[in-house]
C-alpha cells in the first residue's frame, strides 16, 4: 500500500529533512507517524502526495511508483489518497454541503450521484443536520468533520491527516480519533500524524517514531507492553 525505501529528502545542502527512511504500511492499517518538531513528518506526508519529490530513494504508493508518475497524472493518483489537516481547509464561503460536494463536482461526478453521496457522508461523520451551515458557524470539531467527509467521498484507498486534532480540545479529539477508527474498520488505510502523545497511548496502534528525519523505532499494538 505505501512503501518507503531508502527514502532521504534535502531541501538545502546540509542535513537531509528524511534521512534514508525505509517502510512499509499495509492496506487497512492504522499508524501513527509521531516525531518533534521538525523531525521531519509533514516532509514525509508531502512525499506520499507526491508534493515534494525524494532527492534519493523509491516511494510506492496504491502500487504506483510515485517518483514516476508523471505531472498530468498527479490529480488522478491523489484522488485515492485523502487528505486532513489541522487547520480542516474548508472553503468558507461555502456552506457543508458544499464543500463535501466540490471533492465530486472537480472529479467530475453528476449532480444526480452527488446528491445521494454527500447526505451519506454527512451522517457517516454525524452531521446529517447541519448540511446548510457555514465552516465559520461550525466548532473546529465540526470542521475536521467536514473535512474527513470530504477526504473520503471519492473513497481513497488510504487517509492521511496531518496533525487532524492538533487545534482541538479533548472531547473532540477523542471523538476524531474514534471517527478516524470506525473509518479505518470498513477497510480505508489510515496515517495520522500527531504531537499528542497521549492519543497515540489510548489507542494502541503501530507507531512509527521519526527523528531528526530517521525512524528510530516502530511498535504495533502490545510492543509497548514490555516497558
Ligand atoms: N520548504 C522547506 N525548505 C527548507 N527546509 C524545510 C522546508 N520544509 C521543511 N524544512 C525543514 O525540514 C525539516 C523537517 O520539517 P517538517 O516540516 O517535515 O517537520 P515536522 O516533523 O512536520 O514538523 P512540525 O511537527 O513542526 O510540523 C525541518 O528542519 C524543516 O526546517
Amino acid at each position: 500500500m505505501i512503501t518507503l525505501e531508502h527514502v532521504s529528502k534535502a531541501y538545502t545542502a546540509g542535513i537531509p529533512a528524511l534521512n534514508d527512511v525505509s517502510l512499509h504500511i499495509d492496506k487497512g492499517e492504522f499508524v501513527f507517524i509521531v516525531g518533534d518538531s521538525g523531525s521531519g513528518k509533514s516532509t514525509l506526508i508531502k512525499l506520499l502526495l507526491k508534493e515534494l519529490d525524494p532527492t534519493e530513494g523509491v516511494i510506492t504508493v496504491n502500487g504506483r511508483n510515485v517518483n514516476k508518475i508523471r505531472r498530468r497524472q498527479i490529480p488522478k493518483f491523489r484522488r485515492k489518497i485523502g487528505v486532513v489537516f489541522q487547520d480542516y481547509r474548508l472553503l468558507k464561503d461555502r456552506n457543508v454541503y458544499d464543500n463535501v460536494a466540490f471533492a465530486q463536482k472537480v472529479i467530475g461526478e453528476s449532480n444526480k450521484h452527488i446528491k445521494k453521496r454527500v447526505p451519506v457522508m454527512l451522517s457517516m461523520v454525524g452531521l446529517a443536520p447541519k448540511y446548510k451551515s457555514f465552516p465559520d458557524q461550525m466548532s473546529g470539531g465540526e470542521q475536521q468533520r467536514v473535512a474527513i467527509a470530504r477526504a473520503l467521498i471519492n473513497e481513497p484507498e488510504i487517509l492521511l491527516a496531518d496533525e487532524p486534532t492538533g487545534n482541538l480540545d479533548n472531547n473532540n479529539t477523542w471523538e476524531i480519533m474514534k471517527l478516524l477508527e470506525e473509518i479505518n474498520n470498513r477497510g480505508t488505510t489510515v496515517v495520522v500524524v500527531t504531537h499528542n502523545l497521549e492519543i497515540v497511548k489510548v489507542m494502541k496502534k503501530r507507531v512509527i517514531t521519526i527523528k531528526r528525519g530517521t525512524i528510530v523505532s516502530d511498535t504495533r499494538m502490545g510492543d509497548e507492553n514490555a516497558n
